[in-house]
């Protein structure tokens, strides 16, 4: 498998915040990738050491093989950041241009704008587009060169809805043709719709890597609901299938991966009132992974508060999903 970037055992500091810890991350070329987490995870920084705009204090960063730096010098990388630049009174085409006419392989301005979906903006000026918009052209600018990798840092957190469904075709009309994308959100179905593969981080760690798919069955598939009437918990955790126990309000929510197991247990219980089995969804399973003490999650189970610090810890290996979860259960 070849691949385009490569971090190992990446530490980096900010005075007393540790933004990395031990961040081992592989990219393959091709892949789309989904950095998630909450603010303050890590996902902006590890961006900065992949575009060589930071170094870290420990382990290496490597892109295309060589340093950062070599790799954006030779036009092989594009990136939408999330600090707008200002955009110069030039029309929407002329900017475009210009930014293509800096790489050794860029894209026809035209085919620029309209994968990023703004090819009737053309002769518009580029100060004068609405937030959506502007957006675009900055996704246009990004693409302009033609790059191998392109890197997008949350890009779609000032649009609407409709703006952003449209971003994400044309993200995916750029990883189709063959391209690394690597973007940056606190959006679960976003990553979800249109990721390969979801990197989850917390605290500068990896807290989940696989498919949404593989994400949620790792911290348990299904919540089975009922309510305790005023009823103890004792020995629910012990139930077959039970990963994890919370209670909410007067109901035990049962994380489960034996939805079937574990509803057979609570009618031989006697423990069916109010019974309710669903399927966990993406953002539960992204808060039982990053959820811990200070966080205050509505959602916080058992398994988060021991998800969010023991999964991954230590030697900051990226961890398989199941086996987090396995520690986070215990
Ligand atoms: N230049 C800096 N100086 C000091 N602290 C920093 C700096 N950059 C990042 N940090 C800190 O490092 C940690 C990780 O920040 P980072 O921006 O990478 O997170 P993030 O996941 O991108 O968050 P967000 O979703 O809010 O953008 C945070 O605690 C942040 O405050």
């Amino acid at each position: 498998m070849t691949e385009a970037a490569r971090f190992r055992a990446v530490g980096k500091r900010f005075g007393a915040v540790q933004a990395l810890r031990g961040l081992d991350l592989g990219i393959a070329a091709g892949e789309t990738l989904a950095l998630l987490g909450r603010n303050g995870a890590g996902k902006s920084t590890t961006i900065a050491l992949l575009l060589g705009l930071d170094r870290p204090d420990d382990g290496e960063v490597e892109l295309f093989g060589g340093v950062p730096e070599a790799a954006v010098r030779a036009g092989r990388v594009g990136a939408m950041l999330q600090e707008g630049q200002p955009v110069p009174r030039a029309t929407v085409k002329e900017l475009v241009s210009f930014v293509a006419s800096t790489y050794p392989r860029p894209l026809p301005w035209r085919e620029a704008l309209e994968l990023a979906g703004i090819g009737e903006l053309a002769e518009r000026r580029a100060d004068r587009l609405s937030g959506g918009q502007a957006q675009r052209l900055r996704f246009a600018l990004a693409v302009a060169g033609g790059p191998e990798l392109l890197v997008l840092d949350e890009p779609t957190a000032a649009l609407d809805v409709e703006a952003r469904r449209a971003f994400w075709r044309s993200m995916r009309a750029y990883a189709g043709r063959g391209n690394t994308v690597l973007f940056s959100t606190h959006y679960l179905e976003e990553a979800d719709g249109n990721a390969d593969r979801i990197v989850v981080l917390d605290q500068g760690r990896t807290v989940a890597d696989g498919t949404g798919e593989a994400i949620k069955r790792a911290v348990g598939a299904t919540l089975v609901a009922f309510d305790l009437a005023g009823g103890s918990t004792r020995g629910l955790r012990g139930l077959p299938g039970v990963l994890a126990l919370e209670v909410r309000g007067d109901r035990a929510v049962l994380r489960s991966s034996d939805s079937d197991a574990t509803v057979l247990a609570l009618a031989a219980a006697g423990l069916v009132r109010g019974l309710s089995v669903t399927p966990a969804s993406l953002e539960d399973a992204f808060l039982t992974l990053t959820a811990h003490d200070s966080a205050g999650a509505d959602a916080r189970t058992d398994a988060s508060a021991g998800a969010g610090t023991g999964a991954g810890t230590g030697t900051g290996a990226t961890p398989d999903p199941a086996q987090s979860y396995e520690e986070a259960a215990r």
